[in-house]
């Protein structure tokens, strides 16, 4: 039997892929960590950018952080050098890290429960953070300090209060944002 013109166009649309959902979204962990990498690229640090990104159990982010100075504490005047004589001349007495941030950036009464998605491993002064805060788990994509003192101290401390920590291992090395794209016709035969 002929089908009438409109079911034989749905059919078409169907056969052409645009009636079925799109497969090559971000996962949830990926929009996560994504989404902290994104926040780093606000950091004015010219040698380390970190992001972190606090999300709680609905999937819905609470905060958003990167590293960076202080506020009111100007990134023009504070320093961001690293082997100064004195330690009063490079960043690190002054700069708040990406984790430090993204929990006090809360947008929710608290972060109890919540995962924290970092791009790197927590030092031990935001794994203190972290704990007080209530979060419960660590994401992270690089651990590439994990031989030094305070990244040991922190796993010490996660472990001890059974803080779930563990590395995100990406399905694509590069997610690509392409502002011009939200003007192409997906219906387009040329896209
Ligand atoms: N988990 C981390 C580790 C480090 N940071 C920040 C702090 C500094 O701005 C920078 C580290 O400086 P570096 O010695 O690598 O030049 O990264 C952070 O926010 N979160
Ligand atoms: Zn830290």
């Amino acid at each position: 039997m002929d089908l009438p013109q409109k079911f034989s166009d749905l059919s078409l649309e169907k056969n052409n892929g645009h009636s079925k959902k799109r497969d090559d979204y971000l996962d949830w962990r990926e929009y996560f960590m994504a989404t902290a990498f994104l926040a780093a690229k606000r950091s004015k640090d010219p040698s380390f950018q970190v992001g972190a990104c606090v999300v709680n159990k609905d999937n819905k982010i609470v905060g958003v952080g990167y590293n960076g100075m202080p506020i009111g504490c100007s990134d023009d005047e504070f320093p961001w050098g690293k082997n100064t004589p004195s330690p009063l001349d490079s960043k690190y007495l002054y700069v708040c890290h990406a984790e430090m941030n993204a929990i006090l950036n809360k947008n929710s009464a608290d972060v109890k429960d919540c995962t924290i998605y970092v791009g790197l491993f927590p030092c031990n002064e935001c794994a203190k953070i972290i704990i007080q805060s209530g979060i419960k788990e660590v994401v992270y994509l690089s651990d590439k300090n994990a031989h030094k003192s305070m990244y040991i101290a922190s796993k010490k401390m996660f472990d001890a209060v059974g803080i779930k920590y563990w590395q995100f291992i990406p399905r694509h090395e590069k997610i690509e944002i392409n502002f011009t794209g939200i003007d192409w016709d997906c219906m387009s035969p040329s896209k």
